[in-house]
């Protein structure tokens, strides 16, 4: 079950009050979101402080999540005092952690030991999670001696599944007992680990919420081995790992470029950039990064959002030439960052209207102002009846009366948005709106979309 259009209906409906928007019927909508005691909450304008919604806080046992209900009675104006709040959103102090993922064998700890071996300053916590394993991996102890703060070894399961609770007192504890020794958390997931859970954690627990926030999904792809274990094909209902590690990055690192041939890492890149289009993409060697590639990326920000998306418009600007005047949609077939060619060799765009059974990134991109009201009822209906399929999201929206942009990001049920700065006089109001998700009709999507429009 799904429950976006509850957040955005309840954002976006008590700031139709400042903006003097009349808005129809009170409205009641489920909400799964995370309210926060720290200064971010207050940026969601439907949190408990003020007086236009009503918050019941039920159980959400099939996430192990919570669910809040928000009844948007009354469009009572906001404090004053709170009014600009809305063009900013304040600092987020908690502690980041990275999630560190890849199929078996794809470079992980030798990134993680690049990572801690690497003069950046940070003190870094490390949680890792061997399957089966009982002794601790050599070059990890390689990399404590070379100066992770604390490494922490799970296992007796795979973060996923079975240790989740384990993570949660895991992090509970450092945090507990060693606040303020370390700057940044890094967790090293089984190769064989589906993100969306390990993600959902940081969330779905108190605990782990108010003190630590998801920096950003690393993820590795082995050059030489990936395809064969992107393309095997699973049984019904059988999740394909390759893929979904693909599918939830925030930066994605091909690795052991060196065995294999130009070729091979082309078309490796296109398959990958076809289920992640939103992804920054990186080849190495031994996992040789920047390290602010992988620490400090704030995929999961509000405040960033603007960047993930307009790289990823500055990157079908440069390749496709696409006027943004247009609505346009496509899943996406572009290469990354340095590597411009692509094939669209005849000049027009090929647009992929075929309903992609696999995973996918859909991105819209138009200018115009929408209908609050009916976005409301889109992205919610949508995220209804979809959200298992959509696993991450990322927008920013022009709502008609509204003066700031709606920026937005997902990762399934869950949600964040909140307006952040105003709209230039000059500047076009454009929306973008980014999915990566299983079974996305392009086509679809993008109608929804422009239904909304005035
Ligand atoms: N040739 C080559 N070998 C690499 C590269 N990166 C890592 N390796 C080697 O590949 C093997 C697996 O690397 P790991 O870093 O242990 O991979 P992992 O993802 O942590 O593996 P699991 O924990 O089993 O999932 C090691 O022997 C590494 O030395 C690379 O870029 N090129």
């Amino acid at each position: 079950m799904a429950s976006i259009s509850a957040d955005i209906a309840a954002t976006l409906l008590s700031l139709t009050s400042r903006h003097s928007i009349r808005v129809g019927a009170p409205a009641l909508f489920p909400l799964t979101w995370r309210p926060r005691t720290s200064p971010l909450s207050h940026t969601l304008s439907y949190s408990t402080s003020t007086s236009s919604f009503r918050q019941r806080l039920v159980s959400n046992s099939k996430r192990g999540s919570r669910r809040f209900t928000v009844a948007a009675t009354t469009a009572t104006p906001p404090q004053s005092d709170s009014s600009d709040v809305l063009t900013q959103i304040p600092p987020d102090n908690r502690i980041p952690a990275t999630i560190i993922t890849g199929f078996l064998g794809s470079g992980k700890t030798t990134l993680l030991n690049h990572i801690l071996t690497a003069d950046h300053g940070k003190r870094i916590a490390v949680i890792e999670n061997e399957y089966g394993e009982v002794d601790i991996d050599g070059s990890l102890v390689a990399a404590k001696s070379a100066g992770a703060e604390d490494i922490v070894m799970l296992n007796n399961g795979c973060l996923c599944c079975t240790v989740r609770g384990d993570l949660v007192r895991m992090i509970s504890d450092l945090v507990n007992k060693k606040k303020g020794r370390f700057d940044h958390i890094v967790i090293e997931t089984t190769g064989l680990a589906n993100p969306a859970p390990i993600i959902q954690t940081f969330y779905a627990e108190d605990q782990i919420f108010n003190d630590v926030k998801l920096d950003g999904v690393v993820t590795l792809v082995d050059a030489k081995h990936a395809r064969l274990h992107l393309d095997e094909v699973k049984a019904e209902g059988v999740v394909n790992e390759a893929v979904e590690q693909i599918a939830y990055a925030d930066r994605i690192i091909v690795n052991k470029t060196d065995l294999v041939g130009e070729s091979d890492i082309a078309s490796l890149v296109q398959r990958i950039r076809n289920i992640n289009g939103m992804a920054q993409l990186k080849r190495t060697e031994f996992g040789k990064v920047n390290l602010d590639y992988v620490l400090g990326i704030g995929g999961f920000d509000l405040e960033r959002i603007e960047s993930a998306i307009d790289a990823e418009a500055e990157k079908e600007d440069h390749d496709h030439h696409h006027d943004h005047h247009d609505h346009h949609h496509h899943h996406h077939h572009h290469d990354e960052e340095h590597d411009h060619k692509h094939e669209h060799h005849d000049g027009h765009h090929s647009h992929d209207h075929v309903h992609d059974p696999g995973v996918s990134s859909v991105s819209i991109v138009c200018e115009g102002n929408l209908d609050l009201e009916k976005a409301n009822m889109w992205l919610g209906t949508l995220l209804l009846d979809r959200s298992e399929d959509i696993y991450r999201m990322k927008g920013l929206l022009s709502v008609q009366g509204m003066d700031e942009r709606f920026v937005f990001q997902g990762v399934h049920d869950i949600f964040q948005g909140s307006p952040d700065r105003l709209w230039g006089p000059n500047e076009p109001r454009t929306n973008k709106i980014v999915f990566i998700g299983k079974n996305l009709d392009a086509q679809e999507l993008e109608k929804g979309f422009k239904g909304c429009l005035l």
